[in-house]
């Protein structure tokens, strides 16, 4: 079973919003499925990326509690571009952590506005 079809599943079970993450993010209610496009391969390589985005993923839940499966999506999305911006800059894993932290921190609306690619799978 792929991921998309995995995530269905569990999400039909639990009743739970499911996010994948991945080159391409995946969010699902169980049916319809959100893909969130940001992101750079490098953050596979900084330990704990998947721990903050989910961190960050709870925040904006808790904004918006009524709209969660788009907090989710935005959430994952603002984090991946924040790793495109990083990148710009980075020369590998450690100077990519730094600038990446960088960018989350002084993210605006203009990057973002360019930038975010959140499709229908
Ligand atoms: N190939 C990729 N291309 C673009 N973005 C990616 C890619 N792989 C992971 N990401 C992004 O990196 C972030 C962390 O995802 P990842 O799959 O590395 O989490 P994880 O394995 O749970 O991490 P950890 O165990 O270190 O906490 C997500 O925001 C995801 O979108
Ligand atoms: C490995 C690890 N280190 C801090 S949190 C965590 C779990 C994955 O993010």
């Amino acid at each position: 079973m792929d991921a998309m079809e995995a995530a269905k599943t569990l999400a039909q079970s639990s009743g739970a919003i499911i996010a994948v993450s991945g080159t391409v993010d995946i969010i699902t209610y169980g049916h319809q499925v959100v893909g969130a496009h940001n992101g750079v391969p490098l953050m596979q390589k900084i330990t704990a990326t998947g721990c903050a985005v989910t961190a960050l993923i709870a925040a904006f839940v808790a904004v918006d509690p009524l709209h969660a499966l788009e907090a989710t999506a935005s959430a994952l999305s603002i984090f991946g571009i924040a790793g495109e911006m990083g990148m710009d800059m980075a020369n590998g894993p450690a100077s990519l952590r730094m600038h990446f932290i960088d960018s989350l921190y002084n993210l605006d609306q203009a990057s973002v506005s360019s930038r975010l690619k959140i499709t229908s799978l």
